[in-house]
């Protein structure tokens, strides 16, 4: 790439396609991988692919339940066989996805010869690694993040050749940019590896394809976690100084999920603000990755969330300073399958380090925490992880405080956000519509800034839930097709 591009900005776009987009993908060959366009106007662009949908899944572990996949199961220390099982899974998944884009081309002997590769070299390497460990001077537990990004990188490393390979054989230059480390001598630093992987694209002749992944010393699996193709896609956008950063996703981000909701009774967002970003990102709609919205929000690059399927519309543009002119909902957004982890103690009366300890714990245990809520003797979390992680923070609490009477409740999280939600009266609104539904209010949370209001809910209301609080907040305002276009 032209070194001016660092310190001007480029004519390119970077671009990230999500996961459950990447499962459609010949209907994105004729959408933003090539549509209508030819010639120069195929170029310009780098694309950030993510794996086919559910393919993390099977190569780690389910991001929603936590059920085990591949990395789960070799790192439970199951026997032997049942990560190879999971592994002969992601194989077939991975070949039958090869079938359904290829058919009996030769592009598809190359992608399954491709793919085929990769996982039996992971294959083997995981074998002698648990044979190493075996003689006791060699522990299993130091080389699991190491075991769990080289798992993590063959899911896009996939779905990055296939897409090379369909644009190649239509004509387009794509070009694969690898950064799984696949045989890497050693790793370089996060933004080394990007740069040199980078150097020498012409952006004008040659579609970049990066792999979602990126092999670095500092672990991007061990900083960022599952989301990490989204932190590839930003520091992309922000070492090439690129003129927009766009994500594509399944669906306009609408007021709420079109799957519970319908796609009939949605509004699209046409502007939101980083804020709003970060409120539906801690409930696991992640919009943009926190962490990945700070670099391009400090570089003033605009982001745009895009669906993939209607490339024509402009999507929700999501910047820094703005606020809805008048106060409103925006989005009715939640989170099933959440537990509630609630310790009574008369002993909490007056003690924060009762808190202060049982966060501690929590952290230590690796637990997400949603929200929080107190009164003068009780402490109750709203937690996201495995039920075996969550069941030992309940013993492990029952054993430091002996008084303590801990319990555990499956609840939902229904949440309106808004970037200015003082909207008068909106609390009663809420309560009233989930009650006209029959829905049993668990808890409310809203605090003072105003920009999120939760209900919980039982786990068994919360589709219902949605949809009585998209009705009644967002549906009676008949914002037309998009609140506020971008
Ligand atoms: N407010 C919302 N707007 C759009 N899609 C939503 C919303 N809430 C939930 N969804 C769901 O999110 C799914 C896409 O999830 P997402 O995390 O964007 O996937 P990916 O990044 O893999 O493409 C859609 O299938 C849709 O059902
Ligand atoms: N495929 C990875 C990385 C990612 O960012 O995916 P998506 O773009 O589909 O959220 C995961 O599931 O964590």
């Amino acid at each position: 790439m032209p070194e001016s591009e660092n310190t001007q900005t480029a004519l390119h776009s970077v671009e990230k396609i999500g996961g459950t987009s990447m499962s459609r993908f010949t209907e994105l060959m004729d959408t933003i991988l090539i549509g209508d366009r030819s010639g120069e106007d195929l170029y310009q662009r780098i694309f950030v692919v993510s794996a086919y949908g559910g393919m993390t899944n099977l190569l780690l572990e389910h991001k929603k339940t936590g059920e085990p996949g591949v990395y789960g199961r070799f790192a439970n220390g199951e026997q032997e066989q049942s990560w190879h099982e999971s592994l002969d899974k992601v194989r077939d998944e991975m070949l039958a996805m090869n079938r359904a884009l290829f058919g009996d081309s030769t592009a598809r002997a190359k992608a399954d010869g491709f793919i085929s590769e990769r996982i039996e070299g992971a294959r083997s390497c995981m074998d002698n690694l648990q044979a190493l460990c075996r003689y006791g001077h060699f522990q299993l537990t130091d080389h699991l993040l190491r075991v769990r990004e080289m798992l993590a990188a063959i899911g896009e490393t996939h779905s990055a050749f296939n897409t090379v390979l369909a644009l190649n054989e239509s004509g387009v230059k794509a070009r694969l940019v690898d950064l799984s480390g696949w045989h890497e001598p050693e790793p370089l630093a996060f933004e080394e590896m990007l740069t040199r992987h980078l150097e020498g694209i012409d952006l004008a002749t040659e579609l970049p394809i990066v792999t979602g992944y990126t092999h670095c010393k500092e672990g991007l699996m061990k900083t960022f976690d599952r989301g990490y193709s989204e932190m590839t896609f930003s520091k992309i956008a922000t070492l090439t100084n690129a003129r927009e950063a766009v994500i594509h996703k399944e669906f306009h981000l609408s007021t709420a999920d079109p799957g519970i909701v319908g796609l009939d009774n949605i509004v699209t967002i046409g502007r939101t603000n980083y804020d709003v970003a970060d409120q539906l990102s801690n409930l696991g709609m992640e919009a943009i990755h926190p962490k990945a919205a700070k670099g391009l929000r400090e570089q003033g690059i605009e982001l745009r969330i895009k669906n993939a399927f209607e490339p024509d519309h402009s999507g929700t543009l999501i910047s820094q300073d703005y606020c809805s002119a008048e106060p409103c909902v925006e989005i009715i957004a939640g989170r099933s399958g959440v537990l509630a982890l609630e310790v009574f103690d008369q002993d909490m009366l007056g003690d924060i380090t009762y808190e202060i300890e049982l966060l501690q714990l929590l952290k230590e245990l690796k637990v997400y925490v949603i929200a929080r809520d107190s009164d003068a003797n009780s402490q109750t979390y709203y937690l996201s992880g495995t039920r075996k992680i969550i069941n030992r923070a309940v013993r492990l609490i029952g054993e430091k405080y002996s008084a303590a009477e801990v319990q555990l409740h499956r609840v939902a999280i229904v949440s309106a956000i808004g970037s200015d939600m003082k909207v008068p009266g909106i609390l009663a609104k809420a309560v009233s519509a989930l009650s006209a539904a029959d829905i049993s209010v668990q808890a409310l949370h809203q605090s003072v800034r105003q920009v999120e209001m939760q209900a919980i809910v039982r786990e068994q209301d919360y589709e219902n839930a949605v949809r009585a609080l998209h009705h009644a907040l967002i549906e009676k305002e008949e914002h037309g097709d998009v609140i506020c276009a971008a």
